[in-house]
């Protein structure tokens, strides 16, 4: 059985995205507001634009310290940011859903996020995606490593150099998959499941537009940036 071995070159590449991802966090901890008090549908929707807005912005800045990136064609960067944006939300809001929390507090949580006016056909797709990345338990280098690939994935829309773009996310599955192995060494199948929750998320993104559209409330106001970044409005 080959020895699995993360090369000096692999430990820097991990080194630099985990940085970026711990660096790049949401200011305030939306979890803790939601449990604090209930909102109203609106008050719901303003707090879920102005995360959003937030979360883009840190998305943008962790993105900027994947190795490599900068170094593509323009168009192709905003390409793949804006074909992520959406998958690195509902990532990271199903790594805040994940988190440890005191006895009772998760499913608090839930019934707010259940209430807070998005519809209801939406809830299922959603929270299964959100439990199946709790069962995971991922380590930090694993959901940086994970949110990279998601974002480097060559085939978004109006990508035109596919082949530049492989070659960022290849190193970036090559750590990941030697990083499954090493701290999971019981369960052969981790890395595969961890790549099959990046489908999930595609399926999320269809889901997306609808979902903001269909928020019990009139008159959805969205931020410059979240028209931009979402194709609302
Ligand atoms: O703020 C949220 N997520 C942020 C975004 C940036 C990064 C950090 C988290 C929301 C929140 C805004 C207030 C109402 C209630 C939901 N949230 C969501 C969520 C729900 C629906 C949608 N969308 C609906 C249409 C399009 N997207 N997006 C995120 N899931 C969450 C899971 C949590 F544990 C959780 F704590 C919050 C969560």
């Amino acid at each position: 059985k080959e020895k699995v071995k993360i090369t000096k070159e692999q430990q820097a590449l991990m080194k630099v995205v985990v940085e970026a991802y711990n660096r790049h966090q949401i200011p305030q901890d939306v979890a803790k507001k939601l449990l604090q008090e209930q909102y109203s549908e609106e008050e719901n929707f303003l707090l879920l634009t102005e995360m959003a807005t937030s979360q883009v912005q840190v998305l943008v800045e962790f993105t900027k310290n994947i190795p490599g990136f900068l170094s593509l064609n323009h168009e192709d960067q905003i390409a793949l940011l804006k074909g992520s944006a959406v998958e690195a939300m509902f990532l990271r809001s199903a790594q805040v859903f994940s988190r440890k929390m005191p006895n009772g507090h998760t499913e608090v949580l839930e019934e707010r996020i259940r209430k807070s006016g998005i519809s209801e056909e939406f809830m299922t797709p959603m929270f299964n995606f959100y439990k199946s990345i709790g069962e995971l338990h991922m380590m930090q280098e694993e959901q940086a490593l994970l949110t990279a690939i998601a974002i480097l994935t060559p085939d978004r829309p109006y990508v035109k150099d596919q082949q530049a773009v492989e070659r960022l996310q290849e190193p970036m599955l090559d750590v990941l998959r030697k990083l499954c192995v090493l701290q999971h060494p019981q369960e052969p199948q981790y890395f595969a499941r961890l790549l099959g929750r990046l489908t999930e998320l595609r399926t999320l993104n269809h889901y997306h537009a609808e979902m903001l559209t269909s928020w019990r409330m009139n008159d959805h106001k969205f931020t410059p940036l979240l028209c931009e970044i979402w194709d609302v409005e």
